[in-house]
């Protein structure tokens, strides 16, 4: 499975260990023995320092695998925002002037750092979203220790336009940051998101107020524990509360300069109405219903091809569902139907292993949170009461012992037809509709019938019908022959209601950037309007 990016071949501690070796199961952070030493109470991060929130307000950190709490994180108001917001600005006064070489260097030395804790950060990130630790060791954190080796590089080789417009005059643009920025992230992926959207703005010579969700308040504070030192203050900030009550405070602010975020379309709504106050620019990583179309001919042979088809019908389960960009709607040409393929499929994601996701063959943990778990469980009733046949799973996964609390649902698929809401509503589960197509106008059909357009997968061992189907489907990421790669380099995000904007590549920096023209006069005569 090559999810993550090339491996940094600089020598780091790293380079020797085993990671997520098959039959390892981590300790759980903050118990004895675990690799993760975990407080009881984590403030929020503000000037480089941990500060208590004014109100004196703490809530519970859930673990999503037990239902138990892992420790305590502020409950913030208007006032800390406010206070980070400013630190914010007074770091700006300093890191917007330093050199891309300089800002490189930061980034990279979080890079290298992140890389020595690779698997305790992966372990927390586990334990606190309920993902899988093999997928956190092979692609969340790889993958965010790349982002910012990604931005370093960006940052040093962006170029500015220069055009000699005439003998006399020189047009120049530059690129600036733009000052504050507030970030809001969700908690599919907290430390990847996060990485996704620090990475850039820092590169580009903004600083931070960062409010994660607050189903996964901890991971990222976590992180800044073993960054902060490599930070000047101020530059990064993090403040933990609700995003009902702190949103519209932080952005509104006028000390913020920008918004970028990720997370439902009904809450990126609301935030693109907070940003008109005060003009600023936003960046949207909004929801999705991602189409995944395979063609009669992947079953033309039982090969590698056949079983990497196979693999990628399953990866709507991959994060257990929890994904914008979840393959949730599988369309299959007819044959595919009833010649063994989707037997074959649904037989793969019966044998998924559901478990304790510290447990390195784990292959899909619990839910992120209980809300989640009843939002899906209210699917996982519709389906069949929309006329859904359902093919595998359908129900609460029930595990044992201390995993007995723990938020768990069967991977389940349903065959149905495009109309139904289990097709046109983002359940963000494990759940796979599928439905049937006849040809290639059909697919295409089906394919664009939803509002979202964020992912969608497009398999055929013919290369003519895979480039046409790129060209034709409405969304911002085709993956041909392949599903859920994210390296950097490669933009991602949203057509319709799956946002705007692009992440995770070089035009990321220009969403960061203000544009400077410098219009430069040497001629010696005046323009000749009042001479
Ligand atoms: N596209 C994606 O990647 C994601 C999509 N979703 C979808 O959204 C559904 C609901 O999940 P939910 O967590 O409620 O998603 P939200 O979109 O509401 O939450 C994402 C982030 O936005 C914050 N937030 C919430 N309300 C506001 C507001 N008014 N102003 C500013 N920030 C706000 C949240 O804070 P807080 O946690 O404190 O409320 C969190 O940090 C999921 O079932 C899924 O379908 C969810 C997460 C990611
Ligand atoms: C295997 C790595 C998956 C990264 C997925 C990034 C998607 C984020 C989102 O849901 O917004």
């Amino acid at each position: 499975m090559t999810l993550v990016a090339e491996p940094n071949t600089s020598s780091t501690e790293s380079d020797n260990r085993q990671l997520g070796k098959i039959g390892t199961t981590y300790t759980r952070p903050g118990s004895a023995g675990s690799i993760v030493p975990l407080k009881s109470r984590y403030e929020n991060f503000i000037g480089g320092d941990w500060v208590k929130p004014i109100s004196g307000e703490y809530a519970e950190d859930l673990a999503p695998a037990t239902g138990l709490p892992i420790a305590e994180y502020t409950h913030s108001g208007h006032a800390d925002v406010d206070l980070a917001v400013w630190s914010a600005q007074r770091a700006f006064s300093t890191w917007s002037v330093t050199t891309t070489a300089e800002r490189a260097a930061v980034l990279n030395a979080i890079a290298d750092r992140l890389e020595q804790h690779l698997e305790d950060i992966a372990v927390m990130e586990s334990w606190e979203n309920g993902k899988p630790v093999r997928e956190t060791l092979a692609a969340d954190i790889p993958l965010a220790i790349d982002h910012f080796r990604y931005f370093a590089a960006a940052i040093r080789t962006q170029e500015g336009t220069i055009k000699k417009l005439s003998n006399n005059l020189v047009s120049y643009h530059f690129y600036e940051p733009i000052g504050v920025v507030a970030q809001i992230i969700p908690w599919n992926f907290p430390i990847l998101m996060a990485a996704w959207k620090l990475a850039p703005a820092l590169a580009a010579g903004n600083t931070v107020v960062l409010k994660p969700a607050s189903a996964t308040p901890i991971s990222i504070l976590y992180v800044m524990e073993l960054i902060q030192d490599l930070l000047p203050p101020g530059t990064i900030n993090v403040v933990n509360g609700s995003g009902s009550l702190l949103g519209q405070h932080l952005v509104e602010h006028e000390g913020v300069g920008k918004v970028a975020f990720t997370g439902s379309t009904e809450t990126g709504r609301q935030i693109m109405q907070y940003a008109i106050k005060n003009i600023i620019p936003s960046t949207m990583e909004l929801g999705g219903k991602s189409p995944n179309l395979f063609f009669n001919d992947v079953a033309r042979e039982h090969d590698d091809y056949y079983r990497k088809a196979i693999e990628g019908f399953t990866m709507f389960a991959l994060n257990k569902g929890e994904i914008c960009s979840c393959p949730s709607r599988a369309l299959l040409q007819e044959d595919l139907m009833t010649n063994g393929f989707l037997d074959n499929a649904v037989s793969r994601v019966k044998r998924i292993k559901v478990g304790n996701p510290l447990d390195t063959e784990t292959e899909m943990g619990p839910q992120n949170s209980a809300d989640q778990l009843q939002k899906i469980s209210g699917y996982l009733a519709l389906g069949p009461q929309e006329g859904c046949r359902v093919l595998a799973g359908g129900a609460r996964a029930e595990l044992g012992g201390d995993l007995a609390g723990g938020y768990f649902v069967e991977p389940t698929v349903f065959q149905g037809s495009n109309g139904m809401r289990v097709f046109q509503e983002e359940i963000f589960g494990p759940v796979v509709t599928v439905a049937p197509f006849a040809d290639y106008d059909d697919a295409i059909q089906i394919a664009n019938d939803t509002i979202y357009g964020l992912g969608s997968g497009v398999w055929s061992r013919d290369t003519d019908i895979t480039f046409k189907a790129s060209q034709d489907i409405r969304a911002g990421r085709v993956w041909v022959n392949t599903y859920h790669q994210y390296p950097a380099g490669a933009g991602f995000g949203g057509y319709k209601q799956s946002g705007y904007g692009r992440e995770t590549d070089q035009q990321t920096l220009r969403n960061y950037q203000e544009v400077k023209n410098v219009l430069d006069n040497h001629d010696p005569e005046p323009l000749g309007f009042f001479v």
